[in-house]
């Protein structure tokens, strides 16, 4: 469990961590973690938390009654300034809340647009920060308004205020209609942009926040780009040249990470950033291996790329942070799923040899001969294999439809996002003929977990660190 701070009085803002469960959610093993590491990283002293299952919200304050006055009397205790929730509250909620508990409340969009607005640093960042802050205020501009109206009522103002409240909105839905329109110049001109410049096939780092997406592309590239043990730590896209042993130039692309429940409002205004992505020949999506919720991660990050309707011509699943998986069973269970992902450590530099052929081989490669795995109910997923692959076989199991086909390397996107398991026979007959160097790496991890070093698969590369497609605003 995480330790609780101690009270300090230079502290910013003391922070109460809340979490609503309803049936549907999967509870992780730490069901506050993630909020935490939002909360530490928005410059918030957390003091304490608090968490409630319900069978559905308690219309009117979220939590229920006597929860709610749990929580005020924890408030007090602490001496608590903000109340942030893992969960999204409506405007309405808030409100009662606020009033019940005499503390400001905090839903988990606004904590993760606050992390945006304090980590963004280029134009188009800054620019899709606010038109997410705005669109997400403009139906609680009638909170501010409540409490401006509360100090007001004094001297008879409630008239102006509603006028005021007016004026507000107005002025916030031209700003929103101004943002829109230089956001999608911005658009355009960065879509021309990587276009011109894109003297070699590009390859994208995509993948849950904190996953080690940086620290991979500085290993790969000495591209010296910040990583940090921070959420969001980068917000902009920086692109390098790699010099692929064996193949040649490739542009690889570090983007902002993922996170579920991503607010739409953002990923909808992050579309520009993720312009190189968008032409990516090749995602390389990087997974944190030694996290406990990695399946959820996964399927987050699928899940945004489709928001965001990138359809990846072809993907790489890179697990990554092997030398911390608390032990060799953790990393098997992950592989038992995805059995063609490649186990590295960007830390330690293991495992890069065969990520970098790996690399080189997918953007080499036409067509993959694979078996699928689909969950019967799938039809979508049926359908699109047989339109855009050439099935060679179907086998019915218990829950799975098992489907040989090969498919064009540029269809694999939906294939990656949908399917329950994909084996890759080319892979599977190369690893039987020579001894799978991933494998054999990843033996050599999970015997020695405790020394990362004495696996240590060495890298020496030719790289060299070139342009910086990101416009930085000083
Ligand atoms: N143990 C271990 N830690 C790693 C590894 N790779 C990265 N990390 C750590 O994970 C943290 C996050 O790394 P980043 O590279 O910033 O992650 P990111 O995916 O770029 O994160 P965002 O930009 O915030 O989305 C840092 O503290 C890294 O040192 C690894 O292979 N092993
Ligand atoms: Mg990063």
């Amino acid at each position: 469990m995480r330790e609780q701070h101690q009270l300090r009085d230079d502290s910013p803002e003391r922070s109460i961590l809340a979490r609503l469960i309803l049936p549907e959610h999967t509870v992780e093993a730490d069901p506050l973690e993630e909020l935490y590491g939002l909360a530490t990283t928005a410059g918030t002293q957390v003091v304490d938390e608090l968490m409630q299952r319900l069978s559905r919200p308690n219309h009117g304050t979220f939590f229920g009654k006597g929860k709610v006055e749990e929580l005020r009397l924890m408030v007090e205790r602490h001496e608590a300034d903000v109340v942030i929730f893992d969960n999204d509250l409506t405007p309405g909620q808030i409100r009662n809340l606020e009033k019940a508990i005499d503390a400001k409340v905090i839903d988990r969009t606004e904590l993760i647009l606050d992390i945006f607005a304090a980590g963004a640093r280029t134009y188009e960042a800054r620019l899709a920060v606010e038109l997410a802050q705005l669109e997400y205020s403009l139906p609680r501009l009638k909170r501010m308004w409540t409490h401006l109206s509360r100090q007001a009522m004094g001297v008879g103002m409630r008239g102006p205020g509603e006028k005021q409240l007016e004026v507000d909105r107005r002025l916030a839905q031209k700003r929103i209609h101004d943002l829109k329109e230089e956001l999608a110049k911005v658009e355009r001109r960065r879509e021309q942009q990587v276009q011109a410049r894109k003297e070699a096939p590009t390859v994208s780092l995509v993948g849950y926040t904190n996953a080690g997406k940086s620290t991979l592309m500085n290993a790969l590239t000495e591209a010296n780009v910040h990583a940090a043990d921070k959420l969001f730590a980068t917000l902009d896209t920086r692109t390098r040249r790699w010099q692929l042993p064996g193949w040649g130039t490739v542009l690889l692309s570090d983007t902002v990470g993922f996170i579920r429940d991503l607010p739409h409002s953002l990923v909808a205004s992050f579309k520009s950033t993720l312009e190189e992505t968008r032409q990516a020949e090749l995602l390389l999506h990087v997974a944190d291996a030694s996290s406990p919720t990695v399946f959820e991660q996964i399927s987050a990050v699928y899940h945004v790329l489709e928001e965001l309707e990138i359809e990846a011509k072809d993907t790489l699943l890179v697990l990554n942070k092997i030398d911390a998986v608390p032990n060799a069973a953790a990393l098997n269970r992950v592989l038992e799923r995805y059995p063609n992902a490649i186990p590295v450590s960007a830390k330690n530099g293991i495992g890069l040899v065969p990520l970098i052929e790996a690399v080189g081989e997918a953007l080499g490669r036409e067509f993959y001969d694979l078996e699928v795995d689909v969950s019967p109910s799938d039809g979508k997923l049926l359908a699109y294999l047989a339109a855009k692959g050439e099935v060679l076989s179907r086998k019915y199991g218990e829950e799975t439809v098992t489907i040989h086909v090969r498919m064009p390397a540029g269809a694999m996107g939906p294939v990656h996002r949908d399917a329950v398991a994909i084996r890759d026979l080319d892979e599977q007959r190369a690893a039987a003929a020579s001894g799978d160097p991933v494998k054999s790496a990843l033996g050599e991890v999970a015997k020695d977990n405790g020394d990362p070093s004495s696996s240590n698969v060495s890298l020496e590369l030719p790289n060299v660190p070139i342009s910086d497609s990101s416009t930085e605003v000083a």
